[in-house]
């Protein structure tokens, strides 16, 4: 089975399905435009619920280093997540300044973007291959907007992957089998409404990949 991030998450008890679920990465998001944004405060009373063997994944989108550090000073996290324009300069500087794995985010919507995906993978540790969010849009990725899979069909990588785009309870399985996929990112498929985590859509989500 395809291992399961849960992201933006903002309430115990929406930590706690993800956990109870199977989650083995949960993120949380440090940006202020998004609707499931949390300050670096409410993330470390969050934290403080997730077991060891699940990985906190803090998303960040063209942070400075005093974002970083600020964050960095009260949550524990495993991962940082860039899903900003930032270079590949920019992702090796982050590593060495906070000393965790960095993921970053790359946008796809036609095969000319999978490019991006070798050249950051000289720096990144893994990858995310999400959807390439619509000009002009609020928010670089948790748009709900899936790319193309068959982009992906028989396609490697430098590093480890996940998948992401507009994944929901409905789709995943297929999106796996298509892609070889081994890890799954979500976060608005799995939401009532913009920021608001649904219990059952969570469960839904990771037994999909059960079956
Ligand atoms: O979730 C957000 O609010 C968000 C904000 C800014 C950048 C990325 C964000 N989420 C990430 O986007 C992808 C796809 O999300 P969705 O499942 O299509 O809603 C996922 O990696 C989230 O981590």
């Amino acid at each position: 089975m395809a291992d399961v991030k849960i992201c933006g998450l903002k309430d115990p008890a929406h930590v706690a399905a993800a956990v109870e679920a199977g989650a083995r990465y949960l993120g949380f998001v440090f940006f202020d435009r998004s609707p499931r944004s949390v300050t670096p405060e409410e993330a470390a009373a969050l934290v403080a619920h997730v077991p060891v063997g699940v990985a906190s994944v803090g998303l960040f989108v063209d942070p400075d280093d005093e974002l970083l550090r600020r964050v960095l000073e009260v949550v524990p996290l495993d991962v940082i997540q860039l899903h900003g324009k930032e270079s590949p300069d920019r992702v090796a500087e982050i590593k060495a300044l906070t000393g965790l794995p960095v993921m970053k985010a790359v946008g796809i919507r036609e095969a000319s973007d999978l490019a991006q995906l070798t050249d950051y993978g000289l720096v990144a540790d893994m990858l995310l291959v999400d959807a390439k969010a619509a000009e002009g849009a609020a928010l670089p990725g948790g748009n709900g907007l899936a790319f193309d899979w068959q982009l992906l069909v028989g396609r490697r990588f430098l590093r480890p992957w996940m998948l992401a785009g507009g994944l929901t309870p409905e789709n995943v399985a297929e999106a796996v089998r298509l892609t070889g996929a081994r890890v799954v990112d979500v976060s608005s498929g799995v939401e009532s409404a913009p920021g608001v985590k649904d219990v059952a859509r969570i469960g839904a989500f990771v037994r999909a990949l059960q079956n």
